[in-house]
């Protein structure tokens, strides 16, 4: 993502920019909420074509009222679709399918569906599912009437944005009773590092490579550094992970943890955990990347994943009464509100978690806060996927955190080894973990690691937010031969565990 052209003093009245689309002007709404004020343009205009920003405007637009996205023209759907989710998710897909990686259990470890697998080969189904998933986020916005206006946007007063376009030219000015921020995040480039896109990249650059690597550094052992680790293991390069803090994933089930560690490190990865970079040098042949512990380490390319960075500095926020802290981000209440009641920020913007799937929403949260409609809080209970290979998921709490908080728990495990399931599609390393209030019964954590983790998942989240216990799953007939069986093999080995002590203790 590059820094935005600054917007100039002066601009001319408003027109939308994307007026010509058919049946998108704002004249030829065909409803208007009651509490549309018609000395606004838009009753809503939304920076940010992200998740979150989708959701809101179609959020308000479902209500009847005037909406506009102001989005950069080579960036509709956002981060999300560009250079985050969508790619990071496609180019995981491409790994599996061409290294017949997830087959070599049951075809033996030399199985490929492609011995010369090229970064083309990556990149051409990266660029399929873009181009599909831009089509489909303008469709849903425009057959909503929702206008894109596109261009950068900027606060010219609290009611107030221009529009400014790639050239730097404005392109009109827009005022809205109300504002959505959803202008996400970048990559946080630290300054002691000289990127040149091309050996020293971060994870936007790493869509962008001319070759698969041989050797890799991955600075930051974050979500995004540990998912793009793995992909380039499995692809065959050499990759070293460095990071300061003495665990990677540390919000993760240690357990699963250990159990990816132990996949990756199978896979040639290194880890320099616990350790700081100084600097990194390129002499455009390669990279040496220099820790503050005085270790070097040589490779053809070094990928930073070291935190991201809130885009707003450029947004005009001072004009609208509006600050962001160091980090870019903007401080919202319950209700997605910032300081100012009628200017509203979701998504990355405003921090943790930071993930599209909260991003959306959030979105839609504030479109239904804007307008004064009904809005329920989102369940507490969310659930976390990470992408590596194999993936990981969960949702609840952890064993440290209960045993830290003095709850009684028990676990239960289920291996996929021992499912039918897991046989059949050659998982013999997954494993699905129950954590079971011993009293109570009750759901607390669920942690799992291999095949479809991130969507079995769903399955716990839906009993622990509707707070069922696990004798729903004990009692509950599942299909057969499914991964979904280690719910139940899971719940079953924690009551078997709880009713032991039960009969010990009389
Ligand atoms: C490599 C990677 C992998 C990820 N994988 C996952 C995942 O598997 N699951 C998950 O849930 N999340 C994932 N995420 C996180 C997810 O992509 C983000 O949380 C999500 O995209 C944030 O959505 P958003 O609505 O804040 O906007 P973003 O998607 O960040 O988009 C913001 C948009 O605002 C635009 N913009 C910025 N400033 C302006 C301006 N002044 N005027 C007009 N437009 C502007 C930008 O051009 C951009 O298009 C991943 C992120 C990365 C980087
Ligand atoms: N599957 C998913 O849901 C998914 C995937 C990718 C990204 N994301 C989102 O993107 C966000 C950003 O991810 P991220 O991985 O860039 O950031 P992060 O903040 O999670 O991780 C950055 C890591 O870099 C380390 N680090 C920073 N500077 C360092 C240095 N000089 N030397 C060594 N280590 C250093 C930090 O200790 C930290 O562990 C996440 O919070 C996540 O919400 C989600």
């Amino acid at each position: 993502m590059a820094t935005e052209p600054a917007p100039e003093a002066a601009v001319e009245p408003a027109e939308p920019a994307d007026a010509s689309a058919p049946g998108t002007s704002a004249a030829e709404r065909p409803t208007a909420g009651p509490a549309d004020d018609a000395r606004y343009d838009y009753d809503l205009v939304v920076i940010g074509s992200g998740p979150g920003g989708q959701k809101a405007a179609i959020g308000a637009a479902k209500l009847g009222h005037r909406v506009a996205v102001v989005e950069r023209r080579h960036m509709m759907g956002g981060v999300s679709v560009n250079t985050g989710t969508i790619p990071s998710k496609t180019l995981r897909e491409a790994v599996l399918y061409l290294t017949g990686m997830a087959q070599r259990d049951m075809y033996g470890a030399s199985y490929r569906v492609k011995s010369d697998i090229t970064i083309e080969d990556l990149f051409a189904r990266t660029q399929h599912v873009i181009g599909r998933e831009i089509e489909v986020v303008r469709a849903q916005l425009l057959r909503n009437h929702v206008d894109i206006l596109p261009g950068t946007g900027a606060f010219v007063d609290p009611h107030t944005v221009a529009v400014v376009d790639e050239d730097g030219v404005h392109r009109s000015q827009v005022s809205a009773r109300f504002v959505v921020i959803a202008t996400g995040s970048r990559p946080h480039r630290p300054d002691t590092v000289q990127f040149d896109d091309r050996s020293i990249v971060d994870s936007d650059g790493v869509l962008a490579l001319e070759r698969i690597p041989t050797t890799m550094v991955v600075v930051g052992a974050g979500i995004i550094g540990i998912e793009y680790a793995s992909m380039f293991a499995a692809l065959g390069t050499r990759v070293t992970i460095i990071d300061k803090r003495p665990n990677i994933l540390e919000m993760c089930d240690p357990e699963v943890v250990e159990s990816l560690k132990f996949h990756l490190r199978d896979l040639s990865v290194s880890f320099r955990l616990g350790e700081e970079v100084a600097g990194v040098d390129t002499n455009g042949r390669g990279t040496v990347t220099r820790l503050v512990s005085g270790k070097r380490i040589a490779a053809d390319t070094v990928m930073y994943s070291a935190g991201r960075q809130g885009n707003t500095e450029t947004l005009g926020l001072e004009n609208a009464g509006l600050e962001a802290d160091r980090r870019g981000r903007i401080v919202v209440d319950a209700e997605y509100r910032t300081s100012q009641p009628h200017v509203f920020a979701v998504g990355d913007v405003i921090g943790f978690p930071a993930l599209a799937a909260t991003s959306m929403d959030q979105g839609r949260l504030a479109a239904l806060h804007a307008f004064g409609e009904p809005a329920r809080e989102l369940s507490a209970v969310q659930p976390i996927g990470i992408y590596t290979i194999p993936e990981i998921s969960y949702c609840g709490r952890t064993e440290e955190e209960l045993t830290a908080d003095a709850v009684p728990y028990e676990v239960g495990i289920s291996r996929y080894r021992e499912l039918a399931r897991g046989q059949i599609v050659g998982d013999s390393y997954g494993m699905l973990k129950l954590l079971v209030h011993t009293e109570t019964f009750e759901l607390l954590g669920v942690h799992i690691f291999g095949t479809g983790a991130t969507d079995l998942v769903h399955i716990g989240q839906a009993i622990m937010a509707c707070g069922g216990t696990v004798e729903y799953l004990v009692d509950t007939v599942l299909n057969y031969p499914t991964l979904s069986e280690a719910y139940k093999v899971a719940a079953l080995d924690a009551t078997n565990k709880i009713r032991q002590v039960a009969r010990f203790v009389g």
